[in-house]
């Protein structure tokens, strides 16, 4: 690597690059070890805001981010699990990391979909009853409409972005399940005045929840994106509200642990006339630790760390009076 480098730079650099390389070559690993791991791998701007929301768990959750995550399956109603796996309290099925899914058995048949065990939750929270018109905004590539669809729910998906869309297609025909999709942006949508009894945003965010599956999200991501992806949520969640029938249900999902995306989006619910409907602890079995006192849903990677933890995830319930 060192005499690539050194191929690379014009030539009176050459030796400064050769120099310096070889030192952090030699020198490197042993002044690695004497850093603090945790911190090391975590931009400042990440670590601050996640010790503001999560106190001294910063380092549990730091910790989490630095071991590969296991591949968890949702799977379809009546469908055997793979071999080689162990169903979690919440349902899910996990597998050891590294295990290819296109190589279990049940894949192709559209026996199951990958979905992380706190991924599943959202769309579980909503308690979908057969034959309800439900409405899946963001949709794609559908590990969520799957589970809206799986329930019995007659359900339309909504996805801005064409070619996710198709994803969705392939995803749901490989499953055999059904949904309408809808290719629009789904604050502009206006679904012909109808108005649904369960809604889920799953809405597009910082993705800081995912870094143990994307852990290049803390390098591409910056302190500034948060508000933009606030604002985009706020206007997301206004266009759900507006879509909801009276007594009907939304669940706003982030997959964020940044409080901008999550906690804080209750002031606008409750200005939007939305009232929290408190999740209930035995709804989350063995998960009690991630209901909050205002009875919202907050997994972080550090939960269940002892079963190879979960996604960080952000979830409410609203009911519209
Ligand atoms: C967090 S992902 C959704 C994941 C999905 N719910 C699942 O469980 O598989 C967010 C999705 O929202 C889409 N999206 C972003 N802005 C949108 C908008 N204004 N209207 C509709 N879809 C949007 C993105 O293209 C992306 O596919």
């Amino acid at each position: 690597a060192v005499g690539s480098a050194v191929d690379l730079v014009p030539a009176p650099f050459a030796g400064l690059v050769n120099a310096v390389l070889r030192k952090v070559a030699e020198a490197g690993p042993a002044a690695l070890e004497g850093l603090d791991a945790e911190r090391r791998d975590t931009p400042g701007w990440l670590w601050t805001a996640w010790h503001t929301a999560y106190g001294p768990a910063v380092r549990a959750i730091a910790a989490a981010h630095r071991t590969e995550a296991p591949l968890d399956l949702s799977l379809k109603p009546g469908a055997t699990a793979p071999e080689g796996g162990e169903v979690l309290p919440t349902g899910t099925w996990r597998y050891p990391a590294g295990t290819r899914v296109t190589e279990l058995a049940g894949f192709a048949e559209g026996a199951f979909w990958v979905q992380d065990a706190a991924a599943a939750l959202p769309a579980r929270l909503l308690a979908v009853r057969p034959g309800e018109r439900v409405v899946d905004l963001c949709a794609a590539p559908g590990g969520k409409t799957a589970q809206l669809a799986a329930a019995g729910g007659a359900v339309t998906a909504v996805e801005r972005d064409p070619k996710r869309a198709a994803r969705l297609r392939e995803n749901l025909a490989r499953l055999q399940l059904p949904a309408e999709v809808v290719v629009t942006d789904a604050v502009q949508w206006d679904a012909g005045g109808a108005s649904f009894d369960a809604i889920l945003l799953d809405a597009p965010c910082s993705a800081t929840g995912t870094i143990r599956r994307h852990p290049d999200v803390p390098y591409l991501k910056r302190a500034k994106d948060i508000p933009a992806m606030a604002e985009l949520q706020r206007a997301l969640l206004a266009a759900a509200a507006r879509r909801l029938a009276p007594g009907g249900r939304l669940v706003l999902a982030t997959c964020s642990l940044q409080a901008e995306e999550g906690e804080a989006h209750l002031a606008a619910a409750a200005a939007l006339g939305l009232a929290v409907d408190p999740v209930r602890p035995e709804e989350l079995p063995s998960l009690a630790e991630a209901i909050t006192p205002a009875g919202t849903l907050r997994t972080r990677p550090d939960l269940w760390a002892d079963r190879g933890g979960m996604d960080g995830f952000f979830a409410a319930r609203f009911r519209k009076p």
